[in-house]
């Protein structure tokens, strides 16, 4: 039998990191998927290994189901309607075990990834043989929710071969899980995001699941409806960053300045408050809408100020920044910053060739450009087929 599931990335439109400290954030779902299929032997098949192929990071892990149980003592057979936290210590011993497969040092964040993985996997679906393949049409550790997208697609397709949920193997195409199952696979997918991640907001996973646009404060999401097409150009720097470092960096700086921190963190929170209402409002006439984009701007002008102050915007972001400003857009990083992706506004009444230029100028600089569907599907699933 085999499952496959699929969970989109996201973009962050106000308020990422200061999320990280109680301050509500607004995101969105984009329409990039990262997919997982498991495929699980037959009866007759007498293979007991557990293989796990990521193709965008080209790497292939195999481990005997026997091996995993010595690697994973305290995860096999957990009840998989309840999510429970990874150890440090189990941390630890997967790292050891993990040395075996010779991790090349450019591709050293998959680590955390394949731990993620093993964690969901046995604490989900305990100790079984199967073959797991992810893709993604997501860059990795750019600011578009990698980690969540895998984490809840990985959680999405274990538990719909888990005894955890209720799924109705003869429905055909794409379905989405009822909204306790949903809610059980974001809870899952935190959990991944903690071993990546370090200290998740919980943000990423919770927009890849649900989808739509959200606001999102202390773990409470908000559904957002948007009564405004908002049209965001994605740049990718392609400089590779860490969202754990990162989210870590601010956590530092705030404890070396706790006053200036908190009402930097204070003022991003009435930013993102102010985003939500603005997308929310109804406008008629164009110079409404051109109205709500220019406060938008401002908004994110603001904001990538205090992200700045936070100390997560980087040389290449302020190139962007520059380039863009040239033809009046506003843009601001997305994500955890440091490099990876930057939004920019693009109004409702810009030209083509505006557009045209401004994407030519970026990737003259090296940059890559995207404008992605904003606000759509979560978490997914369906089965190939049975025996
Ligand atoms: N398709 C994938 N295959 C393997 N590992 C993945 C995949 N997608 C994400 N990961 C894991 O997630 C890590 C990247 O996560 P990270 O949180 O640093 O970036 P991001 O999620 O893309 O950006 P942000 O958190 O800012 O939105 C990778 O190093 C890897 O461990
Ligand atoms: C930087 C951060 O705020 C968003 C990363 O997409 C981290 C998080 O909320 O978990
Ligand atoms: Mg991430």
């Amino acid at each position: 039998m085999e499952v496959r599931s699929r969970a989109p990335g996201k973009i962050i439109l106000a308020g990422e990191h200061a999320v990280v400290h109680g301050s509500a954030a607004v995101a969105a779902s984009i329409g990039l998927y990262t997919s997982v299929s498991i495929r699980l032997p037959s009866v007759n098949d007498k293979d007991d290994t557990l293989a796990l192929h990521l193709m965008d990071a080209g790497l292939e892990f195999s481990w005997p189901v026997g091996r995993i149980k010595e690697m994973l003592p305290n995860s096999v057979n957990n009840d998989a309607s309840s999510p429970t936290t990874c150890c440090e210590e189990t941390i630890k011993l997967i790292l050891i075990a993990l040395k075996d497969f010779k991790i090349p040092d450019a591709k050293i964040g998959i680590a955390s990834g394949v731990i993620a993985f093993l964690w969901l996997y046995t604490s989900i679906l305990g100790n079984k043989a199967a073959k797991v393949i992810v893709s993604s049409e997501l860059p990795l550790g750019a600011g578009l929710g990698s980690s969540a997208a895998f984490c809840v697609s990985l959680a999405g397709a274990l538990l719909a071969l888990s005894d955890a949920v209720a799924v109705d193997f003869d429905q055909e195409g794409w379905v989405s899980f009822g909204e306790k199952d949903q809610q059980l696979a974001n809870r899952w997918a935190f959990e991944g995001e903690k071993i990546i991640h370090g200290k998740p907001s919980g943000i990423d996973n919770t927009v890849s699941t649900f989808g739509n646009m959200i606001k999102f404060k202390s773990g409470v999401l908000t559904c957002i409806k948007s009564n405004m097409v908002l049209k965001m150009l994605i740049t990718n720097t392609k400089v590779g960053r860490n969202t754990k470092a990162l989210v870590a960096g601010v956590s530092e700086r705030k404890n070396r300045h706790p006053d200036a921190m908190t009402s930097i963190f204070t003022a991003v929170e009435f930013i993102s408050n102010e985003f939500a209402s603005i997308i929310q409002s109804t406008s008629c006439s164009d110079d409404e809408v051109v109205q709500k984009e220019q406060r938008i701007r401002e908004l994110m002008e603001m904001n990538q100020g205090l992200l700045q102050c936070m100390g997560v915007s980087h040389a290449s972001i302020e190139t962007v920044l520059k380039t863009t400003c040239k033809y009046q857009l506003t843009s601001k990083l997305t994500g955890a910053g440091g490099g990876g992706c930057v939004l920019t506004l693009l109004p409702a009444l810009l030209s083509a060739t505006v557009i045209d230029k401004v994407i030519r100028e970026l990737e003259e600089c090296g940059f890559q450009c995207l404008i992605a569907e904003i606000g759509g599907k979560g978490l997914e699933f369906r089965f190939e087929g049975r025996s």
